[in-house]
């Protein structure tokens, strides 16, 4: 079955058994309190962590099974923090998302060029292009690592935390991006500590103590009760336009 799938994963640290699937054509947002093993789990479905129960499996067949650039041309993952190579020019930074796709050795063809071009328009990152990584502030390097991600135009893209660091405006233009992305088939798994930001999803997982809570539509699991569950009694849920808006009553 089509699908990148965590089934039964425990072990690495928080997670207690956690089964969560993407499908291509769909956005989840995985939102939890700090500590309850979000970030755990998007690096197990990466294969960069091993559980020690349960597995991944991507398009039906076991993660650990794939090579590293078969893996990396069908599954892209930013992660929240470095390290960077902020020695590098932000086209080369982009450039390097191409590599499950070349090797080592191999020669940047058409697609590649296209596909990095497309990757630093749609992150408004091409104006960086001849800047060191380095050089960048936060919100900007973010872009430009998620350009490095869409540049491998994989199927399934892994997201931790892609809006911290960015303003308001470039929030919106992420969100909407992803809407577009989704819309021609790509699967995407982003966590997202703003409800009202995981509200744009189409589906919404809360994780609490390393164990999924609920998972739904975001106007189904988006509800009151859940969120004074999650962050405590101040949280309100007001409804706008048929969409929950989460605030806090101060
Ligand atoms: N390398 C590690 N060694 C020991 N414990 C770890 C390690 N990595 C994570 N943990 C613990 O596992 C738990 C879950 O961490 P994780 O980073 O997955 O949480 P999170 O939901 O992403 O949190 P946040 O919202 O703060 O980013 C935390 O209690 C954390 O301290």
């Amino acid at each position: 079955m089509e699908g990148l799938e965590a089934k039964g994963i425990a072990g690495p640290y928080a997670l207690l058994g956690v089964d969560l699937a993407v499908r291509p054509g769909e956005w989840v947002a995985l939102l939890g309190p700090n500590g309850s093993g979000k970030s755990t789990l998007l690096r197990v479905m990466a294969g960069l962590l091993r559980p020690r129960a349960g597995g991944v499996f991507l398009e039906g067949k076991p993660l650990p099974a794939y090579g590293s650039y078969a893996r990396g041309r069908l599954l892209a993952y930013l992660p929240q923090g470095g390290p960077y190579p902020e020695g590098l020019l932000v086209e080369e930074v982009v450039r390097l998302g191409r590599l499950p796709h070349l090797g080592l050795w191999g020669r940047e063809g058409r697609e590649d060029v296209e596909a990095v071009e497309w990757a630093l328009e749609v992150t408004g990152a091409s104006r960086f292009r001849g800047r060191y990584l380095g050089s960048l502030s936060g919100g900007e390097r973010q872009r430009v690592l998620l350009a490095r991600a869409l540049a491998a135009r994989p199927r399934y893209l892994l997201l931790d935390e892609p809006t911290t660091f960015l303003d308001l405006e470039y929030q919106g233009g992420l969100l909407a991006l992803f809407q577009n992305l989704v819309a021609k088939g790509m699967g995407i798994l982003s966590v997202l500590h703003d409800p009202n930001q995981a509200a744009l999803a189409g589906r919404v997982a809360v994780l609490k103590g390393g164990r999924l809570l609920a998972e739904g539509r975001p106007e189904a699991v988006l509800t009151e009760t859940l969120l004074q569950n999650l962050y405590g009694p101040g949280v309100r849920v007001a409804h706008l336009m048929g969409r929950p808006h989460v605030y806090l009553d101060g």
